[in-house]
């Protein structure tokens, strides 16, 4: 039978199949074709995809000889899928599948993904006043001729109602977000209520540190009303209810009351997340979402930030007419997304390594690495047997350690952000688990052990009382009132009792994923072999970019070409769908 066929091989799991026997039963459909299209659908979700390509499905779908399985021929699968009564084509209510342009959905998904392109597209087609002659004024009193697309964003994010600042680390886009709020808060009309906001607390709390230092560097009369901006979760922005992810107090009947909302780290926000945050935020409301498309997307379903650079959107003149009265349409501005290329903070082999891998470039990036260079090292053989590893880890966790004995916090806290060891598992040979017994063994420390001075330590839940969050990290630290465990929170920091963490970890290797919106002087990077599913460009980048003066990647070059050359293919209709007139 079809079906189990896609089972035994692995491609489909038990709640896939259980879903798609429970809609089929329902709905009353025996087709095996269409029960497996709906499985396949649920299947999607799981891989961060929103629908399922039938069309294309056999040949994305990344396990050994998926080829032999018994595919459905794609023209008739479609056709059996459209006829179908648990497919709804035209909008047919109370069906549970929808079928858009050839795309698959789980009904539910369909609609986020709808609503969010409607309102996107509305929003663009009535685009804010602006009073053009403040607006250049602004820009030339803001940004320097050497800020050429931070000034063109600064304008984007005035005429339009939503806009969109990419780019990778170190391009200014943290410096463009103050100056666009000091451009937007000059511009006539009362005070602007601006809510900043990032998918956790962690990132939350990092865009505080980083608008609050750039806008530091602002003239007086513009800092006034920026520096002191606090940044809050996305959860927590459109009003958490208990016991629910995805419900929450602002919605499209109840807005936020914002007129300005900046998110960072938007390629972390999940369809579902962005669909709410979109729905809950006024039409004459701007929205900014920053964000570095090339990363590690959601862990949910949905690449809306990629989705939205990546579409090809529809022509807005009267926007480049306004762009071109204040100096800054050197290029047609498509869906308001400006993407930020200039590197300031870090260069050399590093910056040059990850244009390569966002171009997909494998044999740049495997000369990158060969070549050495003074930031690269590419160790082809064992990683467990690479001195230059465990002297660099072992090191660099003793002069944590020496400086959290002589109660150094900062000292401790500046020497763990010296080096960190990424890992894209979580179990197995390649994973965090294996390489954190593997540390404690070369520190000669038991894993778990009592708090001691130099313990570095990861937060994995969020605390608002003792006011941490997941992903924070930390050290054990001597003080005179006894042991501390502190955290640097920007020039300050938060200190607590070891024995009010309930939800640590010893810090010794942290997974790609976790590292995602930090940056250390070096990194080491153990790569799976390449026969992992998680290796892929997103993840190489994203721990690529982590580094800002060093990095040893552990692995093979068969390891390192398959994440080039593998960028995480997640299906959804918004990237197609937004270049189409509503
Ligand atoms: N126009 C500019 N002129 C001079 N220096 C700049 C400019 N824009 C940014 N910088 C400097 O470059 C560095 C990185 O800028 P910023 O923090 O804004 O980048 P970012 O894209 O937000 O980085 P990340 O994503 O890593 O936090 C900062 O030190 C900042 O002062």
């Amino acid at each position: 039978m079809t079906l189990t066929a896609f089972d035994t091989a692995g491609v489909l799991d038990l709640a896939d199949l259980h879903v798609a026997s429970r809609i089929g039963s329902l709905t009353g459909e025996t087709d095996e074709t269409v029960r497996l299209a709906a499985a396949l659908a649920v299947r999607a979700l799981r891989m961060g995809s929103v629908c399922v390509d039938l069309a294309t499905v056999s040949g994305t779908v990344a396990i050994l000889d998926a080829g032999e399985l018994p595919w459905p021929e794609p023209a008739a699968w479609l056709d059996a899928c459209a006829r179908s009564p648990m497919v709804s084509r035209d909008g047919t209510p109370g069906r549970p599948l929808r079928l858009a342009n050839g795309l698959l959905y789980l009904d539910r998904y369909w609609r986020e993904e709808e609503s969010i392109r409607r309102q996107l597209q509305q929003r663009a087609t009535d685009p804010p006043a602006a009073d053009l002659t403040r607006l250049r004024a602004d820009l030339d009193r803001l940004f320097d001729a050497s800020s050429c697309r931070q000034r063109l964003a600064a304008a984007v994010s005035t005429l339009r109602w939503v806009s969109v600042l990419a780019g990778g680390p170190g391009t200014g886009k943290t410096t463009a977000v103050a100056r666009m709020l000091a451009v937007l808060r000059a511009q006539p009309g009362g005070p602007l209520r601006i809510a900043l906001a990032a998918p956790t607390g962690k990132a939350a709390a990092r865009l505080t540190e980083a608008v609050r230092e750039a806008a530091a560097a602002l003239p007086d009369a513009d800092r006034a009303g920026i520096i002191g901006l606090q940044a809050s979760t996305l959860h927590r922005l459109l009003g958490r209810q208990p016991g629910t992810r995805t419900r929450f107090r602002h919605h499209r009947a109840h807005r936020l009351p914002y007129d300005v909302i900046v998110v960072d780290e938007s390629s972390m926000v999940s369809l579902t997340l962005m669909a709410r945050l979109i729905d809950a935020i006024r039409p004459d409301a701007r929205l900014i979402l920053v964000g570095d498309p090339g990363q590690l997307a959601s862990v949910e379903a949905g690449a809306v930030l990629g989705d939205i650079v990546a579409a090809p959107g529809l022509p807005e003149p009267e926007l480049q007419s306004a762009l071109t009265s204040v100096d800054t349409a050197d290029s047609v501005i498509t869906n308001g997304v400006v993407t930020l290329d200039r590197i300031w903070r870090f260069g050399g082999d590093l910056a040059a390594l990850a244009a390569a891998v966002r171009r997909g470039d494998a044999d740049a990036v495997v000369g990158l690495l060969r070549g050495g260079g003074g930031q690269l090292e590419f160790v082809e053989t064992s990683a467990v047997e690479c001195a230059g590893l465990r002297e660099e880890v072992v090191d660099s966790l003793r002069a944590v350690a020496a400086a959290a004995a002589e109660g150094d916090a900062a000292g401790a806290l500046r020497c763990l952000e010296t080096h960190r060891l990424l890992c894209a598992h979580r179990r197995g040979p390649f994973g965090v688990a294996w390489w954190t017994a593997e540390v404690a063994r070369w520190l000669g420390v038991p894993e778990w052990g009592d708090a001691v001075p130099g313990r570095p330590l990861l937060i994995t839940a969020n605390d608002y009382e003792a006011g941490l969050f997941n992903g924070d990290t930390g050290v054990i630290v001597q003080s005179p009132d006894g042991l501390r465990a502190v955290f640097a929170r920007g020039e300050e920091l938060v200190s607590v009792s070891p024995s009010r963490l309930s939800q640590a970890q010893p810090l010794y290797a942290v997974t790609v994923h976790r590292s995602q919106g930090s940056q250390f002087e070096r990194v080491s990077l153990i790569l799976p072999p390449a026969s992992s599913p998680l290796l892929t460009r997103e993840l190489f980048y994203t721990a690529v970019t982590r580094a800002k003066n060093g990095l040893r990647v552990l692995g093979t070059e068969e390891a390192v070409r398959t994440a080039v050359e593998r960028p995480i293919a997640r299906a959804s209709g918004l990237r197609e769908s937004l270049g189409v007139p509503v």
